[in-house]
């Protein structure tokens, strides 16, 4: 087969001219059908195997014309290609509809080579044809299979990917419509530019995937990352889950899917929101406190940075409780708390750390802004009206500010604090104490 294969190229490449044992080359040895035809498209030989390829009997085609083969004799493709090859000399290859004897419609893949055959140089056409109906249907199965797959893959609420990574570099090879509905991106727009995906990934998220890329090229494990991205819609996490495969090349590859998992995160968060919260006021609670504190801390340490911390504790709280009940109490500590929020900053920590025991822990703030804010606090504080059944409830609030230095202990600051706050209260309360030496933004003194 190969043999005839290069006889034929270097035929058709004009290398040899044409050579005139080809023909009978073919004849004897094409696994296809071959026809040789004068210049009428009359069938003047026929290969041994032509009835089986062709599906017509030698004799019924000998001195026939060659279109009868055509499915359509009078307007096929087979007069158009013979046509062509008769009047330009030029050789005609392609697939045509062709009819058998017992009516079955094949596909043919056709070529068509005129040659001038010895002794008078008279011009004949060698056809041969290859029976591709199998291979053709098998290809619509498939690109039916994958029309199907390719609807199927749409409707996912998820994008299923190809990334490639070579010398750093990462790219989609393949990204599904699925995209869209994830990022508002086109999954053209991803194959084209990756970053169009990437820069939307929020501060610190793209190098947190990188490492998680770089590990599972390493190792060539799984990987798996909830990607926070910043839309315009607003903050969207997706879920990427990958596995690689390594390339001849050295480069890496990921066949992997994207999932939204924002509902989930936000029911996370709300989980961790719910357990760092008091319930009664709203603040945080002890435990939430202490960590973010500690982050908090941690950061100012890098920068150098000192931080007021206050502790707040209500005035003669049990007397509000005993002369207007329990209920009451819990109503003035609500009360209490949105006060407190709404004088400080919505970056500084605020917490319920007692039972009436508050802390405040202000962010990039000097002791004299502290003391500003705090005694904006306090006033406010004393001119709240609480009414319940029909009586004007009010109570003060005594602070003691301290001073958390970047490599102070959390707990012990808390307890200069505390002190500062017994001072205040001992100095007759609604006012301000702390640190050692500092006292200032004195109140009006216990109304009482
Ligand atoms: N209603 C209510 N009261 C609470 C809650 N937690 C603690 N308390 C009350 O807060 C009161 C705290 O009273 P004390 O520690 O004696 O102090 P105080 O009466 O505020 O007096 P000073 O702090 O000295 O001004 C107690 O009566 C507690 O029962 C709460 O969740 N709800």
């Amino acid at each position: 087969m190969e043999r005839i294969r290069q006889a034929w190229w270097r035929w058709r490449t004009g290398k040899q001219g044409a050579s005139p044992g080809l023909s009978e080359r073919l004849l004897a040895y094409y696994p296809g059908a071959v026809m040789l035809l004068d210049e009428e498209g009359v069938v003047l030989e026929v290969n041994p195997e032509f009835e089986r390829h062709a599906g017509y009997p030698a004799e019924q085609l000998l001195r026939r014309r060659a279109v009868i083969l055509d499915a359509d004799p009078l307007h096929g493709g087979f007069a158009r290609a013979l046509e062509h090859c008769l009047t330009s000399r030029q050789p005609w290859q392609g697939v045509l509809l062709c009819r058998r004897a017992d009516g079955a419609l094949r596909h043919q893949t056709t070529m068509i080579q005129p040659i001038q055959a010895p002794p008078d140089a008279s011009l004949r056409l060698l056809v041969m044809q290859y029976d591709v109906t199998g291979m053709r249907e098998r290809e619509l199965r498939d690109r039916q299979l994958l029309a199907r797959l390719e609807s199927t893959v749409a409707q996912l609420p998820a994008a299923i990917f190809r990334l490639h990574q070579a010398a750093e570099k990462l790219e989609f090879l393949y990204a599904s419509d699925g995209i869209r509905a994830l990022t508002g991106l086109a999954a053209e727009q991803v194959m084209d530019d990756a970053d169009s995906l990437f820069g939307l990934l929020v501060e610190g998220e793209r190098q947190a995937l990188e490492v998680g890329l770089a590990q599972s090229a390493v190792g060539l494990s799984p990987c798996q990352q909830a990607l926070c991205l910043d839309l315009p819609a607003g903050e969207r996490w997706l879920e990427l889950r990958a596995r690689p495969q390594r390339r001849r090349d050295g480069s890496t590859l990921w066949d992997g899917v994207l999932v939204d998992i924002t509902e989930h995160k936000q029911r996370e968060r709300q989980v961790e929101r719910l357990v760092g919260t008091d319930m009664l006021t709203g603040a945080l609670n002890r435990r939430a406190f202490f960590e973010q504190a500690a982050a908090l801390q941690a950061r100012a340490r890098r920068q150098g940075q000192a931080m007021p911390l206050a502790m707040l504790d209500l005035d003669r709280f049990k007397a509000l409780n005993d002369t207007y009940g329990h209920a009451a109490g819990d109503l003035a500590l609500q009360a209490f708390a949105a006060t407190c929020r709404e004088c400080l900053r919505p970056y500084d920590l605020f917490a319920r750390i007692g039972g009436e025991e508050f802390a405040a822990l202000l962010v990039d703030a000097s002791l004299d802004d502290a003391r500003a804010i705090l005694e904006r606090l306090r006033e406010a504080v004393a001119a709240m009206v609480l009414e319940v059944e029909g009586a004007d409830i009010r109570f003060t609030v005594s602070l003691g500010l301290a001073v958390l230095e970047p490599e102070a202990n959390l707990e012990s600051v808390l307890g200069d604090a505390d002190r500062a706050l017994y001072r205040a209260k001992r100095e007759g309360r609604n006012r301000i104490c702390g640190p050692k030496g500092g006292e200032a933004g004195a109140g009006g003194g216990d109304p009482r």
